[in-house]
């Protein structure tokens, strides 16, 4: 279903079904010309992707399930870390209009409290230095009602807030958030939204316990450098950066 512009600001294409909405706009791409922005949204996911291989939870029809493109080629890959920054952005944004204590878990999810309510999957292609083409896969939990799977902490809008929310209501604001994000990105302004992100950081105050290859540590946050490494000043006062997955947060 393709809905027109007037009522959804970019191309949208609904599916009630597909094995991952990233695999499903990928083989798009590969196939034909797509707009920027272009989304794929699903009811269901037979097979939903999450990072390190993990799978992605959602009864049909009840959540958000989209992944989008951008072809960002002025972008070097070494600062591909900013698409998930205004993306993460973007998402917190609009969350933050239906509920409080919201903020960006570093690197790729969105967090109520201690809860998971969004995980993204962004996948780049790279053409030398800088990066071809950008599929962003985003899940958020808004009207399911329980999580049946080994998740370790899933939270829903509905089960924070008791209502039911509109969808596309809901994915219609986050594409104009990334639209307009993206458009302050392609304009240079790379520090404004490491400076975003830093002030929305999950446990940006305060020590908080990690968990490196060589074990368990209290830190707390000095920064995200600009290729997306997480800078932590432990108990001893020791410096130490982390790319994705060479540090994980304890959770309470
Ligand atoms: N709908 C969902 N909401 C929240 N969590 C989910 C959902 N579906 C799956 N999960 C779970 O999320 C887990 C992955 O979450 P998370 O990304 O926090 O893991 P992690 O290993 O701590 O990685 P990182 O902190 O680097 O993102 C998987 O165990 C997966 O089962
Ligand atoms: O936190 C994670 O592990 C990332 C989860 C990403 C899930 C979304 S749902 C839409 C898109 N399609 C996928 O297969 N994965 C992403």
């Amino acid at each position: 279903m393709m809905l027109s512009p007037e009522i959804f600001p970019v191309p949208l294409i609904h599916i009630s079904e597909t094995n991952s909405t990233n695999n499903y706009l990928q083989s798009l791409c590969s196939k034909q010309k797509v707009e920027e922005l272009t989304v794929v949204v699903a009811d269901f996911q037979t097979s939903g992707r999450g990072q390190r291989g993990n799978s992605w939870e959602s009864d049909s029809g009840k959540n958000l399930l989209f992944s989008t493109v951008i072809f960002p080629e002025f972008l070097e890959a070494r600062r591909q870390f900013l698409i998930s920054q205004i993306i993460s952005l973007a998402i917190k944004e609009e969350l933050e209009t239906y509920t409080t204590d919201i903020s960006i878990k570093w690197p790729n999810d969105i967090y109520w409290k201690e809860k998971k309510i969004c995980g993204m999957l962004i996948e780049n292609d790279l053409m030398g230095r800088n990066i071809s083409q950008s599929i962003a896969g985003i899940g958020i939990n808004i009207n399911q009602e329980t999580f049946h799977s080994s998740a370790p902490n899933p939270v829903s809008l509905r089960q924070i807030t008791g209502k039911e929310f509109d969808l596309f209501e809901i994915l219609k604001n986050i594409m104009l958030r990334i639209q307009s994000y993206y458009n302050f990105l392609k304009k240079g302004n790379t520090e404004s939204i490491a400076c975003q992100y830093e002030m929305s950081l999950f446990r940006k105050k305060g020590m908080h316990r990690f968990k490196d290859a060589n074990g368990e540590f209290l830190a707390r946050i000095i920064c995200v450098e600009p290729e997306g490494r997480l800078i932590l000043e432990d108990e001893m006062l020791n410096k130490k950066g982390y790319m994705f997955k060479e540090v994980e947060y304890l959770l309470k």
